[in-house]
Order: C-alpha cells, then structure tokens, then sequence
C-alpha cells in the first residue's frame, strides 16, 4: 500500500505539531492548515486518505468543514478534535457525518486506534467493503425488503456503518434489529473484528457489573478464575446493547463512564483498561419516553443516541411479504433436507391480510408451524393458524342480540393471546405490551378462563 495523506487543521502550533510527530512515526504523509479556507481549498487540490480537524478555528467551526467534506468528498473519513468535556460538540459532529472525534488533551492512544480504524476506511484493501456495501443494497443481502422503507433504511446503513458514531436502532419486537446492527458492522471497518451482542434484559443485576467488564480472580465469592467482559470481547469491534432500556440505573452510570472515558476496571482490577469498540444499541421500547419517566438517564440517552434508526413493522411494508416468505421457507427446508414448501393463492392472500404484531419472527414462527403442519408441499389458509383477527368477520348471530360485555371480553381475550403469541408466551413482556402489571395480566387471562386461579 503507498504512502497515505493525512490532512491536519488546527490553528494552534503545538497541537499540530504534536498530530505531525505523532502521524509521522505511523508513517503517514501530513499536511497541515490553520483554517478552513486553506483547508477547502487545499482538499480541492490535493487527495487525502483521513482528516483531522479541530473544531474552533479562526474562520469558522470543524462542522462547517465536516459538512463540506460530507457534500465534496463523502469518501473522506473526517475526524474531529473537541474541547474537553464538551461532548455536545462531538455529537454534533457525529451527526453531521464525522467518521469520530478526539478531546482535548489529545490520548496518542486512542489518536492512533481512530487513525488506523479511519485510514481502513479509504485503504484500497476496503474495496471488499464497499463491494459487501453495493451487494447489500442489491437482492441477495442479509436484509431482505424492497419497500420503500426499507430501500431508505439499508441507504442509511450503508452511509453510518462506516462512522463510529453510536446508532440507537429503535423499532418493534422481531422487527429485525439485530439484523440491522449486524449489517452496519458487517459494512463498517470492524468487519473483521467480533459483532458482540448482549441482551441487557437477560443478565442479573449482580452479574452485571463482571460480565460487562470482567473480573479478578478473587475479586468476589465465585470469582475463581479472571474473566474477560463483554466490552473486552468486542475490542476493536462492535457491542450491541439489545434491550438497552432494560439496564438498570446503577448500571446505567457505569455504563456511560465506560463510552465516555472509552476505559474500563474490571471488577477488583486496580486499573483501567483501554478499550476501543463501536457501541450500538436497540430497544422495542420508546427510550425518550423512558428518559421521561425517569427509568433512562437522560445522559446515557443522548451518548446512544447519536444516530436513530428506526426499522420498519412488517405492517409497514407488506409488500415484502412474499420474498420474505419465500427466504424462510427455503431456510426451513434447507434445515430439514427438503424441498421447499409453496404457499397457496389462498394462503398468501391471508398472509397479506395479518397484522404482525410479532413482526418477521412471527411470520418465522407462523411459517415454520404451517410448514409442519400442512399435507404435502403446499401450505393451503387453515394451515397457517393466523389469530382471529385475521378471518373475515363473523356473521352477526341469527338472534342479533350481541351483550357487549361478551363482545368486550371476546375482544380482550383476542388482544391478549396476539401479545402472548407475539412475544413467544414471555408473560412479562405481554404485561408490558399491554400497559398492565403482571398481576393485572395474571388476573385477566384467570378471568377470560384462559388460566386456572
Ligand atoms: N429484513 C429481514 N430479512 C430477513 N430476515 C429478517 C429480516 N428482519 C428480521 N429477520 C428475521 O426475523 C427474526 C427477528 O429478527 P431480529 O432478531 O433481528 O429482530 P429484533 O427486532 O432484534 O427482535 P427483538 O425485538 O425480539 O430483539 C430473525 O430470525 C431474523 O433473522
């Protein structure tokens, strides 16, 4: 690989000096300004593989130039120098399209770490990337979907995979996440380094604290042996916070310290720990409106939340639903060692009419019963088993009496086995869904007869 080019602005001295060295001895070429007319006009001659910017100089801010960087050369990845404590500014920075930040005073640790992952992005070896990126947004991706929501979503993955900014990807139950957090590291420069995924409603309060930073042998009673955390595991690469509403508060904070300082201590450890990884985060839940109950520290919130993404329902773009059933019915009978099984016109057509209030995983669940189930290779209406909700309403009785209280009971019982159904049975995730206690949950399914006392 040949020499690369590295364009430093910054209107003090020593602080450029300092880039110079430090740059230098990674044998990167360095040019340096002190403004951003000399920097525009310097990009406008001269081709660049990183630029680094400071955010104040004397004739304007690093956003200006992050945002001319973004409309002349969205090739470049530009990273941006903050003032101490100012992290408004790198947000800011973030979401005008800059690849990262530094603060001030600079870490040479974390400079190089951000310059290497920086310089990934526009080495010739990135050419693989930007072919999985032109792949992802044709057919055979990881995303299956064509809607227009969809098309909007997977250009959107495209241009954020390659920023280190956090991205809280916000979107129904099964609506397909994870999927997407896969995609943006699978796209982005960590693609070789490990996608770790944790699911924070799944680990117990105590444990917390040790899986997400590790352990010292003897630092507590079951600590036999040191153990790595999750955020040491995704070193280098990407941490997936599934469920992130689900924290607890006290982890909350640790958790923020962790982004801020990009330093962990192990539990027991004397020392912090250098680490260096991409955080996403997801949630079904409204994270503003957890802050606003007081459940989501607001700070935390704001360092997540760099970027949203919102994942369409499948509601929102049924015109997947095909191709999408296609795929799982092909995965299927590649798992069994089959032929695929067909979908009759009449079974589509009930498809199409569904809801999906589970969203894909419940078209997975409702496709993989079906596939059961059904005599043959074609799976015909019956065999699908959609909710009620889903059939043609019932004629009126003959006595056309209807007590609405039968109607009403009929109705709320309908509404609970679809949030039952749609969350995999998981009774506190129903309650949740609902808007009820689980004690409220418990006594209503008692009522409707849908469960002993
Ligand atoms: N666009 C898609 N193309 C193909 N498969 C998909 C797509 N979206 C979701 N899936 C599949 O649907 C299932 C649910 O997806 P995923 O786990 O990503 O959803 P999620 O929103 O993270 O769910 P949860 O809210 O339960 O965490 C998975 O099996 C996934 O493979």
């Amino acid at each position: 690989m040949g020499i690369q080019h590295v364009l430093i602005i910054d209107d003090e001295p020593d602080i450029r000096e300092l880039l110079e060295i430090t740059l230098g001895r990674m044998k990167l070429h360095t040019r340096s300004v002190g403004s951003v007319r000399d920097a525009k006009a310097l990009l406008g001659s001269e081709a660049f593989d990183l630029c680094l910017t400071d955010m104040r100089l004397p004739d304007g801010d690093g956003i200006e130039l992050v945002e001319h960087i973004q409309a002349h050369h969205p090739c470049l990845p530009v990273a941006v120098i903050t003032a101490y404590g100012s992290m408004d500014t790198a947000v800011q920075a973030l979401k005008s399209g800059a690849f990262d930040f530094v603060s001030k005073p600079v870490d040479l640790t974390t400079l190089r770490d951000l310059v290497s992952s920086a310089l990934k992005l526009s080495a010739p070896t990135s050419t693989a990337r930007i072919d999985r990126a032109h792949e992802a947004s044709q057919e055979n991706d990881n995303l299956l979907g064509n809607a227009p929501a969809m098309l909007r979503l997977k250009a959107t993955i495209a241009k954020l995979a390659r920023s280190q900014a956090p991205v809280y990807i916000l979107g129904e139950s099964g609506s397909g996440k994870e999927r997407v957090a896969q995609e943006i590291h699978r796209l982005g420069p960590r693609a070789e380094r490990p996608l770790v995924p944790v699911n924070c409603g799944a680990i117990p309060a105590e444990l917390m604290e040790s899986e997400f930073f590790g352990h010292i042998k003897g630092s507590f009673t079951g600590a036999v042996t040191d153990k790595q955390g999750l955020f040491q595991a995704a070193q280098g690469g990407t941490l997936f916070l599934d469920e992130v509403a689900e924290l607890p508060l006290h982890m909350q904070v640790k958790l923020l310290r962790a982004i801020q300082e990009r330093a962990i201590k192990p539990v027991g450890a004397a020392r912090e720990i250098a680490v260096d990884v991409r955080i996403l985060s997801a949630s079904h839940k409204d994270l503003a409106t957890e802050v606003e109950n007081g459940r989501f520290r607001q700070d935390l919130y704001y360092r997540l939340n760099v970027i949203e993404l919102k994942v369409p329902s499948l509601r929102e773009r049924l015109e997947d639903l095909p191709r999408l059933a296609d795929y799982i019915l092909g995965r299927l009978a590649e798992r069994w060692g089959e032929s695929p099984r067909r979908l009759s016109g009449a079974a589509m057509t009930q498809l199409a009419g569904y809801h999906y209030p589970g969203n894909v995983r419940e078209l997975e669940n409702i496709l993989e019963r079906a596939a059961t189930l059904c005599d043959g290779d074609l799976i015909e209406a019956e065999d699908l088993q959609l909710p009620r909700a889903a059939e043609p309403p019932a004629p009126a009785a003959d006595t056309g009496r209807e007590p609405l209280e039968e109607r009403l009971a009929h109705e709320e019982k309908r509404v609970i086995l679809e949030a039952l159904e749609a969350v995999g049975g998981d009774r506190e995730k129903t309650a949740q869904r609902l808007g009820l206690s689980m004690r409220q949950l418990g006594f209503r399914l008692y009522r409707l007869g849908l469960e002993g006392p």
